[in-house]
């Protein structure tokens, strides 16, 4: 009988660990687009260090040693396998049936520029990798670095909504800088442990439609009026500030590239199954007065499971949130406006879109013969020759 019993309890187990084998999911495909610039690097080092959630790493960039810097981290003794993608035309393929497309790929601020002043360099690569992502990736979730966070989260709904595939729950504008910084400033004036200092960062990510809420900081903290304002002003600076000390060599990366592993890890970890993972993100929310928001949300197993809002805000956060629902919402129209002035967008299907590729190439090569630049096309016989001469130049190297 105790057997029998056992026996049973044995095969409901086995059948309990089946059902959660299948249902907890940490077999991951994330793709990097821009993965190879100042948070992008970075960035896939960290994702390479998770094989507990990501099982493979694809790495887009325009810049010819994307390859190289995929081979590099590959190296790294962990079972993420990562693949490379060189070009604009190879953003479908890096994107395809991913789980996770992470976008840091775009310019960053000079000192004297806003956020705002990329929008003109930006906005068109976050519509392309809308474009590639509605057709091959469209249940995908989506998590956008590039800035102007305001208003290419919105480009990127756009083009979703226009493409029939927009799925609002799973397209994250990433503010979770904001909260990091937040945790150390706070940290660092109450003589804290950072990483155990929690406050939520709610609006947008520029200037000051950023809304730290240092009344719901966890642990509880005491603040005078005078060190609220001023912890205010340094997270609402805190980009502005380092764009200035790297004086002309770029924004914040590394604390960038930390944040962006955060998040994605708590998404994927909630994808998985954890329950209780909570986050702040700049969403299409229309709750709040302005079509998108960053508000606390419940992540789940298909992205957003609950919007948590933003809590009771003190008077002075309330005031600094009505600037900031003014803020946003010129951000946001930018980014319909410019959506909208190009009408229907067509999703090419594979077929069209290898015949783009291959009408490009032909144009390029028509454009050649016109200018009369000599065009050499290797044979393999010539292609197997220069691998050969590159071979020896690397064992002299050596
Ligand atoms: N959301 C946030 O909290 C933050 C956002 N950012 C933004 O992240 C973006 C990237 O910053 P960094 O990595 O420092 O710049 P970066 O210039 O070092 O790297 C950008 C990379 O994107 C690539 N790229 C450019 N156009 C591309 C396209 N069409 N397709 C694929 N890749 C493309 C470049 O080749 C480069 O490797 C900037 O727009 C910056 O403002 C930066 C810090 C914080
Ligand atoms: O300030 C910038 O340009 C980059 C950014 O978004 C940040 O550091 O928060």
């Amino acid at each position: 009988m105790l057997g029998r019993l056992l026996h049973r309890s044995i095969k409901a187990k086995h059948i309990f660990a089946r059902n959660l084998s299948l249902t907890h999911r940490n077999d991951f495909k994330v793709t990097v687009i821009g993965g190879v610039g100042g948070i992008g690097a970075p960035l896939c080092l960290l994702l390479k260090l998770q094989p507990d959630l990501i099982t493979e790493l694809y790495i887009q960039d325009l810049v010819k040693w994307t390859p190289g810097v995929a081979l590099d981290i590959s190296h790294i003794n962990t079972p993420v396998k990562v693949k490379a993608f060189t070009g604009a035309d190879q953003v479908r393929e890096a994107c395809r049936g991913t789980d996770l497309v992470i976008i840091p790929g775009g310019v960053p601020r000079k000192p004297g520029m806003t956020r705002d002043d990329l929008f003109g360099a930006n906005a068109s690569v976050v519509r392309d990798v809308a474009v590639a992502c509605a057709d091959a990736c469209p249940d995908a979730l989506i998590n956008i670095i590039t800035n102007p966070v305001n208003s290419v989260v919105p480009i990127f709904c756009e083009v979703m909504r226009k493409a029939g595939k927009l799925n609002p729950a799973k397209i994250f504008g990433i503010s979770t800088l904001d909260l990091v910084r937040s945790s150390t400033f706070v940290a660092n004036l109450k003589g804290l442990d950072p990483s155990k200092v929690v406050v939520p960062s709610v609006g947008g990510h520029s200037g000051i439609s950023i809304v730290p809420l240092l009344s719901q900081c966890q642990p509880q903290v005491s603040l005078t009026p005078d060190e609220i304002k001023t912890l205010t002003t340094n997270i609402q600076q805190a980009g502005t500030n380092v764009v200035k000390a790297k004086v002309g060599a770029g924004s914040a990366q590394l604390a960038m590239a930390f944040a962006g592993a955060r998040f994605a890890f708590n998404l994927l970890r909630a994808k998985k199954g954890e329950s209780n993972i909570i986050e702040c993100a700049f969403t299409l929310n229309n709750s709040h007065g302005t079509k998108y928001i960053s508000s606390r949300l419940l992540l789940g197993k298909n992205g957003i499971e609950k919007d948590l809002g933003i809590g009771k805000l003190s008077d002075f956060e309330q005031e600094n949130f009505k600037k900031a629902i003014e803020a946003i919402k010129k951000n946001v129209a930018k980014g319909e406006q410019f959506v909208n002035k190009i009408g229907d967008i067509d999703i090419p299907n594979d077929e069209e879109q290898n015949d783009n590729e291959k009408k490009k190439k032909q144009e390029k090569v028509d454009l050649a013969v016109l200018n009369g630049e000599k065009i050499q096309i290797s044979n393999d016989n010539e292609k197997k020759n220069i691998d050969k001469n590159v071979l020896n130049e690397e064992k002299r190297a050596d």
